[in-house]
C-alpha cells in the first residue's frame, strides 16, 4: 500500500510529475505532427480544387507531375506517420503501394515537360504560374502555380544534363519566386541557397556573365565568407579582365535581385580584389535568354540529318505547315465523298475525306463510334504495357525515349469483350481499306500521356532495316498500309505529322487516317515517313492496324511503275466521288 507512508507519496508524485511531462512532450509532437498533416492536406485539397473532382485536374502537365511528385516525396513519409495509427490508412497504403510511382517516374515527368518546352515553346514561367494551354476547341486548360521546391528539380535536371539555357530559365523563374512567392524562404535557407547556387552557374555557362555575377554577388551579401563563391566571383573578374567575356549591363535584369542593393565592398578576403561593381538597370528586365537561344541549347545532338527532322518535327507539331502554291493548289482539289460499294457500306456509307495529295493521305471520318471507342480504350487499359521500338542493332525490342507511350495489342473474342466489338471494327476497317485482313496485325492500342510522343519513323522496314538486319521478307509480307484510328483526342498537342512532305492531321476522334507505306512495286514509300507529336494537355488513344503485302493482290495490283502512286488503287482513284 502507497497511502499509509508519505515517502511513497512523495515518490508517485514525483513519477506523476515526470509523466506529465512526458505526456506534455507527446501532446505536443502530436500536434506538431498534426498540423504538419492538415497544412499537406490543406495543401492537396487546395491544388485540386476538389470543387471539380474527376480528370479535369491531371489534363495539366504540370499538375501530373505534382501528382507524381507528392507520392515519391509526401506520400511516403506521411505512410510512416499516419499508418500506425489508422487502420483504414494502413490498410489503403497496402492495398495501392503496388501503383505508387518511384524516382524513375518523377525523372521520366521531368523530361516530358522539358520536351513539351521545346516543342510548344512554353517558357518555364508559364508552367509555373499554371498559366493557360489552349485546347483545340478553343477552351482552355489550367494548372496550378509550382512551388520552389519542384521548380528546383527541373533546374538540377537540366544541370545535370548541361543544358544550360534551360537551367537558367527554370533559375530565373525560381530565383524570381524565392523572393516574391507567399511562401517566403528566406536567404538563410537551404533552398534559397541551392537556387541561387545553381541559377547562378548555370548563367554562367550559359554565356550569360552579367547575370551571373549579379546574383553571385547577391549571394554573398547573405554568405559573405562562402570560399567557393568569393571564389567564383574572383573568377569571373579575372574573366572580365582578360577581356575574354564583356558584362552587358544593358542585360541586367536588376528586378529579380532583391534589396539591398549589392555592395561588392562588404567581401572579406584579402585574396579577393573585387574591381568591378555591376551597374544595374532598373528598367532593362524583360529577357535575358532569348527563345530561340534556349531551343538551340537543347537541340538534338545526333546526327545532321536526324538533326534537320527533329526541327521539321518541332516545326510542324507547333503550327499549321505553310504550303507552297503548287500544294496548295492540290490541296485545294481534294475532295470528299461516301464509299458505299460493299454491302455492309451500302447499308452504312463510309465518309472518305482525301487529306492529302501525296503521299495519299484518305480519312475516314466516323469510323468507329464512341461507344466502340470507349470500349477498345476499357479492354485494352488492363494489358497496356510501355510501348518498345526495334533496336536495329540488336534486334531486340526497348524502351526509348522517342516513342514515349503504352501499348496494347487486342485479339479477337476476349473475354470482356462479350460483343465482339474488336471483330466488328476489324471488318469495319476492312471495309473502308477494302484490303484483306488475313495478313493484318492484331489492333494496336496506344495511349500516350503528359509529354507522349512518337519520332518521325516508317511504319514498313526499309530496304535499309532489312540489309542491316539481314532479314528475309516475311511470307506476310512487309506493312503495305497503315490505318490509325483516333479513338479519344488529347486537349492539345498530339497531332499527326509526315515530316517529308508537311502534312499536320489533328487527331479527330473516331476519325481514321490511311496511308499505303509501299510503291505499287512492293517498294517502302520514303515519303511516308510520320510521327505522333508530344501531348501537350489531357490524353490521347489512337490504335494502329497494319495491313501486310501479302493477299492483297486484287485491292492493289503490282505495278512495276514505282512512282504511280496516285492511280494504285480504287480507292484512290477517286471514283466514288458524288
Ligand atoms: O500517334 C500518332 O499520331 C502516330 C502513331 C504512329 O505513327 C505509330 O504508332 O506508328
Ligand atoms: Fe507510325
Amino acid at each position: 500500500e502507497v497511502f499509509s507512508s508519505y515517502e511513497n507519496v512523495r515518490n508517485i508524485n514525483k513519477i506523476e510529475d515526470h509523466l506529465v511531462q512526458l505526456l506534455s512532450d507527446y501532446i505536443s509532437e502530436d500536434r506538431e505532427r498534426l498540423d504538419t498533416l492538415e497544412r499537406f492536406h490543406q495543401y492537396v485539397i487546395k491544388s485540386k480544387n476538389y470543387t471539380d473532382p474527376g480528370e479535369s485536374y491531371i489534363k495539366y502537365p504540370t499538375n501530373q507531375f505534382n501528382v507524381i511528385h507528392r507520392f515519391v516525396a509526401d506520400w511516403k513519409n506521411l505512410e510512416a506517420w499516419t499508418s500506425s495509427r489508422n487502420e483504414a490508412i494502413a490498410s489503403a497504403f497496402n492495398t495501392y503501394r503496388q501503383y505508387f510511382p518511384d524516382q524513375n517516374d518523377v525523372d521520366g515527368a521531368i523530361t516530358a515537360i522539358h520536351r513539351l518546352q521545346d516543342i510548344y515553346k512554353i517558357r518555364a514561367s508559364h508552367f509555373s504560374r499554371g498559366d493557360p494551354i489552349s485546347s483545340v476547341e478553343g477552351s482552355e486548360v489550367r494548372g496550378q502555380p509550382f512551388n520552389e521546391k519542384a521548380l528546383l528539380l527541373f533546374i538540377k535536371d537540366a544541370y545535370k544534363k548541361e543544358e544550360w539555357l534551360r537551367c537558367a530559365g527554370w533559375g530565373q523563374q525560381a530565383f524570381q519566386q524565392l523572393q516574391t512567392g507567399k511562401e517566403y524562404d528566406p536567404p538563410t535557407s537551404s533552398l534559397w541557397f541551392d537556387i541561387s547556387d545553381h541559377f547562378a552557374y548555370c548563367l554562367y555557362k550559359a554565356g550569360d556573365l552579367q547575370h551571373a555575377v549579379e546574383v553571385t554577388a547577391e549571394m554573398l551579401v547573405h554568405y559573405p565568407k562562402h570560399k567557393r563563391l568569393i571564389g567564383n566571383m574572383k573568377h569571373f573578374n579575372d574573366l572580365v579582365k582578360k577581356g575574354e567575356v564583356k558584362l552587358d549591363p544593358s542585360k541586367s535584369k536588376r528586378s529579380v535581385i532583391s534589396e539591398p542593393l549589392i555592395n561588392l565592398g562588404e567581401v572579406q578576403d584579402e585574396d579577393v580584389e573585387i574591381t568591378f561593381i555591376p551597374k544595374l538597370y532598373p528598367g532593362a528586365d524583360k529577357v535575358v535568354l532569348t527563345e530561340k537561344q534556349i531551343y538551340e541549347d537543347v537541340q538534338d545532338k545526333d546526327n545532321k540529318n536526324w538533326g534537320l527532322r527533329i526541327q521539321k518535327y518541332k516545326k510542324l507539331c507547333k503550327e499549321e505547315p505553310s504550303l507552297t502554291p503548287k500544294i496548295k493548289r492540290q490541296v485545294e482539289r481534294l475532295t470528299c465523298y461516301y464509299k458505299q460499294d460493299t454491302p455492309r457500306s451500302y447499308l452504312k456509307p463510309i465518309k472518305v475525306e482525301v487529306a492529302w495529295p501525296s503521299p495519299r493521305i484518305l480519312l475516314f471520318h466516323d469510323l468507329i463510334t464512341d461507344e466502340e471507342a470507349d470500349a477498345l480504350i476499357s479492354i485494352a487499359q488492363p494489358r497496356l504495357d510501355r510501348a518498345t521500338v526495334h533496336n536495329k542493332k540488336t534486334g531486340m525490342l526497348e524502351n526509348a525515349h522517342y516513342r514515349v507511350s503504352k501499348t496494347a495489342w487486342l485479339d479477337n473474342d476476349l473475354p470482356e469483350d462479350k460483343e465482339g466489338i474488336v471483330r466488328r471494327v476489324n471488318r469495319r476497317m476492312e471495309d473502308a481499306t477494302e484490303l484483306s485482313h488475313d495478313y493484318a496485325e492484331l489492333q494496336q492500342i496506344n495511349n500516350y500521356g503528359m509529354g507522349g510522343q512518337y519520332e518521325p519513323h516508317y511504319d514498313m522496314a526499309t530496304l535499309h532495316d532489312m540489309k542491316v538486319q539481314k532479314r528475309k521478307q516475311s511470307a506476310e509480307g512487309n506493312r503495305i498500309a497503315t490505318l490509325l484510328v483516333y479513338l479519344r483526342e488529347p486537349e492539345a498537342g498530339g497531332a499527326t505529322i509526315f515530316t517529308d512532305s508537311g502534312v499536320r492531321l489533328l487527331s479527330r476522334k473516331n476519325a481514321a487516317a490511311f496511308w499505303y507505306n509501299l510503291l505499287p512495286n512492293g517498294d517502302p514509300d520514303l515519303i511516308t515517313r510520320h510521327a505522333g507529336c508530344p501531348v501537350l494537355a489531357g490524353t490521347k488513344w489512337v490504335m494502329n492496324k497494319w495491313f501486310h503485302a501479302n493477299d492483297q493482290v486484287f485491292t492493289r495490283p503490282c505495278d512495276l511503275e514505282e512512282l504511280r502512286r496516285e492511280k494504285d488503287s480504287k480507292l484512290y482513284n477517286g471514283q466514288y466521288t458524288i
